[in-house]
């Protein structure tokens, strides 16, 4: 991508995208966003990644694993329009979420904010009889430990990052006795930072020990990275959400009760969250990020009052709008781990058009609030199933044999019949 392509705007909007065929999609897709015919190839996924590149990626490697990409449409996110790529098996997710960014864009699109990315790496300390003692210690020696911990990544200082305080957290009674552990705080700039804290925390060890007189045992970094939140919010008039058969103020009043079962129970929490990730993940797969840490830090974020709660809220603003927000950690990174190597994690990068990693956290939290109020707000009102298997038709219809122009007649019967099962799809191939 030349570098005047790079600046130009996305035009979120693609009419008409669904009934397009995919190499279609992916010329309205590539235009709307000045990518070029490299891209075009790349995101069309054909020999993508290399087996030689795959090789020297992971161990024991036999072959590649694909995922079909889907674009995501309607997101304005701060002011801005973004196409966002989405890998994933799950149908409806991808229509979901564009479904109900055109909704918000209408009433002004979402609001996100990024915190700066810190991320924690933990130093355990075992041995201590006077952990207190120790705590104070490593406070006195504050300065000296950043300054060890900054001494060898000097590209990231460069950049503005690095370690910048400690935290000392003591537990007097564990299953093997009182334990201390140190916490570096560091700024990791557009990286995810998992292996740039590790690497501090592992150079620290020695001093510590020396500093506290314990033995240190795991140094890692800390997935539940509560100092990297990102917030996003959206708020909707209630005419916005009128359907044919709901009105706005009752699709309001369903997605708000729907919402506080989520807040009070973990039963129903666990669901909403799962709903939550539906969008996040897709984008943090097609971005190349580690979607492991990301539902680590989520999960845990979502149990950090000791009682499991719903990621998002949903309420009534006293000027009557429905308001929705989301908040979870959100470790992401623009550089490191696969987002360099893999071709294809570069391409939806370009696509995305962020800047920066804050950037990138704060449309996926913008992605993840938005297939919240899809399934809450099909949930309240018309249950699950209407929408999701009539998209969920073409995967049956494939797995009970059909093919080619087959796989959306048989689907369209299924739609039809009210019944769509593995044993109709098989029926209506038989009929045929
Ligand atoms: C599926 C819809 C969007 C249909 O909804 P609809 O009312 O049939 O949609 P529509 O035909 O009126 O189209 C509206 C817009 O949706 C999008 N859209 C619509 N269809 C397509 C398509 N084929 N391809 C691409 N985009 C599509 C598209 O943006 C379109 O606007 P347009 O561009 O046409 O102006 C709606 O029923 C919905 O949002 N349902 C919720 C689906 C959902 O949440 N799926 C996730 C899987 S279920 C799950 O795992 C999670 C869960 C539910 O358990 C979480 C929880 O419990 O909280
Ligand atoms: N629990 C977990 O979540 C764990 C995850 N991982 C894995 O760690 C990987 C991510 O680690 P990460 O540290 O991000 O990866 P990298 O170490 O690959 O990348 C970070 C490094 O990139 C360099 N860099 C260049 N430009 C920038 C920039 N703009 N901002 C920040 N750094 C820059 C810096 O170092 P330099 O000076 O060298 O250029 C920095 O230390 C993922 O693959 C993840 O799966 C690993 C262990 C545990």
């Amino acid at each position: 991508m030349d570098a005047k392509a790079k600046d130009e705007p996305v035009r979120s909007r693609i009419t008409n995208m669904r009934s397009m065929d995919p190499a279609g999609r992916r010329a309205a897709v590539c235009a709307a966003a000045s990518l070029d015919p490299q891209d075009d190839a790349i995101l069309a996924g054909a020999d993508v990644l290399p087996l030689t590149l795959a090789d020297g990626m992971i161990e024991n490697v036999i072959g590649k694993f694909e995922l079909p990409l889907g674009v995501a449409t309607n997101f304005v996110v701060n002011g801005k329009e973004y196409l966002v790529p989405m890998a994933v098996e799950e149908p409806s997710v991808v229509a979901a979420a564009s479904y109900m960014a055109k909704l918000v864009a209408q009433d002004g699109g979402f609001h996100a904010r990024a915190d700066r990315p810190v991320m924690r790496a933990q130093i355990q300390v075992l041995g201590l009889t006077d952990p207190f003692g120790a705590r104070q210690r490593l406070f006195e020696n504050r300065d000296a430990l950043i300054a060890k911990a900054n001494s060898r990544d000097k590209v990231l200082i460069g950049l503005g990052g690095g370690c910048h305080d400690i935290e000392v957290h003591i537990f007097e009674e564990t299953p093997v006795g009182a334990m201390l552990v140190l916490h570096i705080l560091v700024d990791v700039r557009d990286a995810m930072g998992a292996n740039t804290v590790n690497t501090m925390a592992e150079m620290l060890a020695p001093d510590v020990e020396r500093i506290t007189g314990g033995q240190v045992r795991l140094r890692i970094l800390s997935n539940l990275a509560d100092l990297r939140i990102v917030r996003a919010r959206a708020e909707l008039d209630p005419a916005t959400l009128a359907t044919a058969s709901v009105s706005g103020p009752d699709m309001c009043r369903g997605i708000v009760e729907a919402c506080a079962l989520a807040i009070v129970d973990p039963y129903r929490a666990a669901t909403h969250n799962k709903g939550i990730m539906n969008g996040i993940d897709p984008v943090v797969v097609a971005t190349g990020n580690d979607w492991r840490a990301i539902e680590a830090g989520a999960h845990s974020y979502a149990a950090r009052g000791g009682r499991y709660t719903s990621l998002t809220r949903w309420e009534m603003s006293g000027s009557g709008k429905l308001v929705g927000s989301i908040e979870l950690p959100m470790a992401l990174g623009l550089v490191g781990g696969a987002t360099k190597t893999h071709p294809a994690a570069r391409a939806a990068l370009r696509l995305l058009k962020v800047q920066s990693a804050g950037e990138l956290a704060e449309v996926v939290a913008a992605v993840g609030l938005a297939q919240n109020m899809a399934a809450i707000r099909a949930l309240a009102t018309e249950g699950i199933q209407r929408g999701h298997m009539a998209l969920h038709a073409r995967n049956i219809a494939i797995a009970a044999g059909a093919s080619g122009g087959n796989i959306d007649r048989v689907a369209r019967a299924l739609v039809a019949s009210g019944d769509v099962s593995a044993d109709n799809a098989r029926r209506i191939l038989a009929s045929d």
